[in-house]
């Protein structure tokens, strides 16, 4: 049989206290796309930083196409036919995309013979893989998708035989997802294997081939895809069964707590990202805002909660008339009761280079409990800090920690916590379970349903038709910056998708 494609064995990696990898052992089969599933902080990513030589292991081998390999840093996974593709791009955002391509490779045979001849390979590997990116485009002007392909042809360039891709569809609208599937399945059949990690089961059902599950930096399963499935891995990643569905009564409405008129919204260029959208929040009611990613969701999220202005418009947010169209203000609406979980949580919601505690109060530091005279009360910060770590189970429980050495998912969880247990009169949350894993999901769900059951007025936007089916009890539909259409909770995928795919209202019906 054919040496399989990498092999890890006994890898151990440790961060201070904490043993991020512990005794790993994984085969991967060339020409084979393999699933890595894990909670929040199992160890995926360090995992996969240490296959990319981003961090180096304490211990353990590496085994390339059946031989020891040192990875002593990206170069040398290069160089071992190891390509990555990070969650959060590494290009250069005003290169263009052949610019990009070359960056790092310029020693590259090819490059020396002229750009016009890496122009022509980019071409042939765009069109050998339906990567479709014009080669002189400038990055930071392509969509999302197309600079994750970016990424992805940076890796083929450079000879990559094995691809590793961290979370690729979280930024993906459901199409360009389709397509990076497509794209993925026919570098499989060439013999290129693919490595992939992601929260969505459903992903891992529909294009894996195995998948491996970590669990406290440990390695504890590995499956055929086709002999698994989605309620198997999830008990496996946590430990126990986890309930994939959410369970709620329904909803008894009150006042209304939030009252938008007429909000219209530009972005940077002047483009109409909110065109006219009126909704209503009323107490105790979840309404989810429905739509593919990049109509209008983000800007209306944030002209209500202060961090854009917005062209036109009015709004009413617990009891006080704001208006939307001066100097933003996100501590005035944090006063007046409204908390915010913005979809950004690296650029918005966090700073990374500060403590844990921290970040568990940003925005609130002239709450009076944090005060000790002009100063900060460190303790009761820290308290505070503590409390929340263990409500949410943010790991490791170590509220001195700096933010940017926890994991994606427990970050986000750092952010809801700050924001749901504000309580809040009116909560709006973008993405809440974006990089988290099926049990935080399954609590973070659960906090939100009692929050509506506690008389808030929760206004959710989510590109995840089935968190918004599932939480919302009402859903507004958001396509090229308009509300197109009013469902019930109990309205199809088929018919709300029609809407977010701006099938008209009548059509999506009939
Ligand atoms: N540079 C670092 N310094 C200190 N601790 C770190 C560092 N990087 C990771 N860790 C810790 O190692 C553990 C594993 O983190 P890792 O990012 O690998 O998890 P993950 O499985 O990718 O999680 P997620 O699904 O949330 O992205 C976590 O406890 C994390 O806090």
């Amino acid at each position: 049989m054919a040496e399989p494609a990498i092999e890890l064995i006994d890898i151990d990696k440790r961060f201070g206290l904490v043993r991020a990898n512990r005794r790993v052992n994984l085969t991967v089969e060339r020409g084979t796309i393999h699933g890595i599933v894990g909670e929040n902080g199992a160890g995926k990513s360090t995992l996969m930083s240490i296959i990319y030589g981003f961090y180096q292991a304490d211990s353990g081998e590496i085994k390339v196409g059946g031989r020891t390999v040192e990875i002593t840093d990206p170069n040398a996974a290069i160089a071992a036919g190891i390509g990555m593709v990070h969650q959060h791009f590494m290009l250069v955002e005003n290169f263009t995309v052949v610019e990009n391509v070359m960056l790092g490779a310029e020693q590259s045979p090819l490059l020396r013979s002229g750009i016009a001849k890496v122009r022509a390979e980019l071409k042939r590997l765009e069109a050998d893989h339906s990567l479709n990116v014009d080669p002189d485009a400038v990055v930071e002007e392509l969509p999302v998708g197309r600079q994750q392909r970016v990424e992805i042809l940076k890796a083929l360039y450079r000879g990559a035989e094995i691809l590793i891709l961290d979370e690729p569809t979280g930024v993906l609208t459901p199409a360009e997802a389709d397509h990076l599937f497509a794209v993925l399945r026919q570098l499989r059949d060439e013999g290129k294997t693919i490595i992939l990690i992601t929260h969505k089961l459903r992903e891992i059902m529909a294009i894996t081939d195995r998948v491996s599950v970590m669990r406290q930096g440990e390695m504890v399963a590995t499956r055929q895809t086709a002999e698994t499935s989605v309620g198997e891995l999830a008990e496996l990643m946590v430990g126990r069964r986890v309930l994939l569905t959410v369970d709620k009564q329904p909803a008894a409405p009150g006042a209304v707590r939030l009252d938008v008129r007429g909000l219209t919204v530009r972005d940077g260029r002047g483009v109409t990202m909110v065109d006219d959208v009126s909704l209503t929040v009323r107490a105790g009611e979840i309404v989810g805002i429905a739509g593919v990613a990049g109509n209008g969701q983000s800007e209306l999220l944030e002209a209500l909660s202060g961090i854009r202005r917005a062209e036109a418009g009015r709004i009413a947010m617990a009891g006080h008339e704001i208006d939307p169209c001066v100097e933003a203000d996100p501590a005035m609406l944090r006063r007046i009761g409204c908390a915010h979980v913005p979809e950004d949580r690296h650029n918005m919601g966090l700073v990374l280079a500060f403590e844990e505690n921290e970040n568990a109060m940003l925005g609130y530091q002239r709450d009076k409990r944090f005060a000790r005279g002009p100063l900060l009360d460190r303790d009761a910060m820290r308290r505070d800090a503590r409390e929340k770590i263990e409500a949410y189970d943010i790991r490791p429980p170590d509220c001195r920690l700096k933010t940017a050495n926890f994991s994606g998912g427990n970050q986000q969880k750092i952010v809801l916590a700050r924001e749901m247990e504000r309580d809040p009169e009116v909560l709006l949350i973008g993405q809440p379970t974006r990089g988290v894993d099926v049990g935080a999901i399954e609590f973070i769900h659960r906090r939100i349903i009692a929050m509506r059951d506690a008389g808030k007025a929760i206004l959710l936007v989510s590109v995840e038709l089935d968190e918004i089916r599932a939480l919302s009890d009402r859903i507004l539909v958001m396509f090229s910056g308009r509300i197109v259409g009013e469902r019930g909770p109990h309205a199809s995928e088929g018919e709300i998708g029609l809407l977010m795919a701006g099938v008209h209202e009548r059509e999506a019906a009939e």
